[in-house]
Formats: C-alpha cells, structure tokens, sequence
C-alpha cells in the first residue's frame, strides 16, 4: 500500500487516478510514499525521508525546496500547460478590466439611489468619468513565452493588440505554435520601451526577481499597465505603486495582493485565482497524479522539474530497480559490476542524466536480493535505490 499526503485541497479526479485498493491517501499521514500539493509552502516544513517523489498540481514549483529534494534523490513533478488556458483568460479579464476601467465603473454603479428615471440620469452623466480604451490601440509585451505567455500572446493578438514577446530560453515546441503575428522583443528593455501593457509569465527565480523594476517602468509610454499572475517579487510593487501615483502607471493588475497593493485604487486585486478552474484543477491534479503513480510503481519519469525524462517500457513480470544518483562517471559501469557479481542478468537499462543527477533503470530477467540493494546503495554518490517487484 501507498501513503500519500496531500497537503493543499486536490481534484477528486485527480486522486480517484489512485486506485484505493494500492493507495492510502490523507492530508494527515505519517511516513508517506509521495506527497501531492498545489500551493502549500513547504520549505519550512520537515519532509520526512520516506517521500519518494512529490507532485505539484500546477506549474510554479518555488513553494518547494527542490534543490534539497535533488540532494536526496527525489523527484519534483509539476503540470506543464494544465492551467495555461485558466490564467489566460484571467490575465484577458485583467486587461479588459484595466483598460475599460470596470472595477469602479461598477462601483460607481452601485452607489446610484432613486427612481429609474434618476437612476438612468446619473448613468449617463457619469460614465464620462469611465472611458476607456480598446485592446486594439494598445501594443502588449509579453515576458516568458511558456505555457502561459503563448496562450495570452495568440489570444491578444487575435483581438487585435499588437503582440510583442520575449524569452531567450523558449523551446522550439513553444515557438511553433506563437502565431506570426507576435513580434521578437530583441532585450527587456525593447519591450518595456514601446508597450502599453505587460504581462508577465516568468517563474520566480533569482534571474526574474525584481525583473519589472523602477527603470523599466520608467522606460514604458505614460499610462500603461502591469499585469503579474506569475509571482508576487517579479515586478517591484514599491515601484509600481510609485508609478501608478505619478500617473506613469494606470493599472496594476496581481494575483499576488499584499496589504500596500489592496488599499490602492489603480491595483486590480485576484485572489492567486489564475488556476481557479474546475478545468484547470481537474487537468492539473489528473496530470500529476498519473506521473506520481507511474513513478512509485515503474520508476517512470515524466514532467519532472529537477529528473530527468525517463519512461522504459516494462513487460511487467521482473524485477526493477531504479536508481538515483550524483552525476558523476563511472556509475554505471560500478552498477553493472555489483549486478554481475551476483549473477543478476539485465534486460533493459536505461540511463539519463540532468544536471548533478543521473537516474538509471534497469530491469532484471528475475528477482533481488536485499544484500544486492544495500551494496548498490552503498556505491559513494547513490542517493536512492528502489526496487519495484514484476506485476503479474
Ligand atoms: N496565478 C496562478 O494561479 C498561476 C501562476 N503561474 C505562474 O506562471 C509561471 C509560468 O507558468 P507557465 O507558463 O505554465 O510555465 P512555463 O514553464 O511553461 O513557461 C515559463 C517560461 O518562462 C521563460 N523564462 C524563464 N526565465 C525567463 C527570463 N528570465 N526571461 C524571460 N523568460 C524566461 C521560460 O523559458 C519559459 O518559456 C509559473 O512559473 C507560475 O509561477 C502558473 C500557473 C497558475
Ligand atoms: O493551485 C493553484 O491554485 C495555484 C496555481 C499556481 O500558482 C501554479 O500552477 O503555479
């Protein structure tokens, strides 16, 4: 049986990808197999070492300590483009209602007393006071064009804006589905220098913190608007409440809202709803319940944000042993030598490494000893060793 803890609310679709005869699942559980989460912020949270592998019901993985995780051999699985279509949508909605001025247009609207016919008089006296501007007129730069940032640059583009994109490290997957219509901003500070409107669509790393700052804004024509559904610290809000004072700025659009940002009335507030769907919950946690499943039962790796891409076919009656392990030479050769001193026959092997991890498996024509498995763990640099017994 498998132990799951689930920490953040997950899909029930999702977990009902774990069958209940293999998988004890629970928000309160000790010594878990493998832990699913969406937002939940576990670096100060002690990660017993029995987890084999997590799995985030969504793309940003910054509420996790990945790089400990590698340390100790565990894989970090996320949903790439699960909730891409969700956030878009929320980041268009975010823009129609910055640019059409909605949120105190409806505040005004509420305010309105009397008969119909005084009503329909403040009406039209004072929605002079809420024109807008059209999508159209507007050029939008779009920063990181993933998942998310293609969706919004083709949807943008097809209601008209002029689209410009940046992200030096776009896959060539990505790059051909951007419609042709959206230009190649050459460095951040081309796109801040000529667009109306940007949105970001970048993780939060060390490189994008702070990455919408004072200067760039400073670059940007008068009025314009920042939309943020990526991570609060990717734009500097001291800076954008300053800009959105001097009038530099006329709407900041978050997902992230802190207390400085929701007291100040050109800051368009979301509750971190960018993935907020039944669609977008179900496609992630389904996603991602599938690979922690392959990975716990065959050593299968897909959708990894620190692993390697490892999937092996598997006939299914051997047995499996997968292995992780510092990325340095020598270790399969070492593998192989303690196999072969015990007379185990290898079928398949796979071998793929990323970064400072290496993961192999191998399947073995028949069974394992334990004293086999201790002296592979024993090998200087292995950090896990798993045996996966044949299916019948
Ligand atoms: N508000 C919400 O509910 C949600 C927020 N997000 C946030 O949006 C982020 C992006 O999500 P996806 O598009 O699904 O991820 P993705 O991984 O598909 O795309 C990220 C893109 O950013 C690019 N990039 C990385 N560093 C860059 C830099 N310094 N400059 C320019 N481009 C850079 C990458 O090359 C990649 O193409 C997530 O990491 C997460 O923080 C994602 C989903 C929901
Ligand atoms: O699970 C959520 O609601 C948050 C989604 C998110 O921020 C992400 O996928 O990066």
């Amino acid at each position: 049986m498998y132990k799951i803890l689930t920490l953040n609310n997950i899909s029930v679709k999702g977990l009902s990808r774990l069958p209940r005869e293999q998988y004890e699942i629970s928000s309160d559980t000790t010594r878990p197999d493998g832990i699913l989460l969406r937002s939940f912020k576990m670096h100060d949270m002690e990660i017993p070492d029995s987890v084999a592998a997590i799995g985030r019901a969504g793309a940003g993985v910054n509420n996790i300590p990945v790089d400990q995780m590698t340390k100790r051999g565990v894989p970090v699985f996320n949903a790439p483009g699960a909730n891409a279509n969700a956030v878009k949508e929320l980041v268009l909605a975010g823009l129609l209602i910055a640019s059409r001025n909605i949120y105190p247009a409806m505040r005004f609207a509420g305010t309105l007393e009397g008969s119909d016919a005084e009503i329909s008089a403040a009406v039209e006296s004072g929605k002079k006071q809420f024109v807008g501007s059209e999508l159209p007129s507007k050029k939008l730069g779009i920063i990181g064009l993933g998942a998310i940032g293609i969706r919004v640059a083709n949807a943008a583009s097809a209601l008209g804006m002029k689209v410009i994109g940046y992200d030096p490290l776009i896959s060539v997957e990505n790059a051909w589905k951007l419609s042709r219509k959206v230009q190649q901003a050459l460095s951040l500070d081309h796109l801040f220098s000529q667009c109306d409107a940007v949105s970001v669509h970048v993780p939060l790393l060390d490189a994008t913190r702070g990455l919408v700052s004072k200067e760039r804004i400073a670059m940007m024509p008068d009025g314009g608007t920042i939309v943020n559904l990526a991570r609060g610290g990717i734009c500097d809000d001291e800076a954008v409440l300053a800009a959105l004072d001097s009038g530099k700025l006329n709407a900041y659009v978050i997902d992230f809202p802190t207390a400085a940002l929701l007291k100040h009335p050109k800051v368009v507030s979301f509750p971190h709803l960018g993935a907020s769907t039944e669609e977008a919950e179900e496609n992630c946690a389904i996603m991602v319940a599938d690979q922690l499943r392959e990975y716990l039962e065959d050593g299968t790796v897909r959708n990894s944000v620190n692993f390697p891409e490892a999937v092996m076919p598997r006939d299914g009656k051997g047995s499996r042993i997968t292995i992780a392990n510092a990325n340095v030479p020598n270790m399969v050769g070492q593998i192989s030598s303690i196999l072969a001193g015990a007379g185990l026959n290898i079928a398949d092997l796979l071998n793929k490494s990323r970064g400072d991890v290496a993961y192999t498996v191998i399947d073995l024509d028949g069974g394992v000893e334990d004293t086999v498995l201790e002296k592979l763990g024993a090998i200087e640099g292995v950090l896990t060793v798993r045996h996966l017994p044949g299916k019948p």
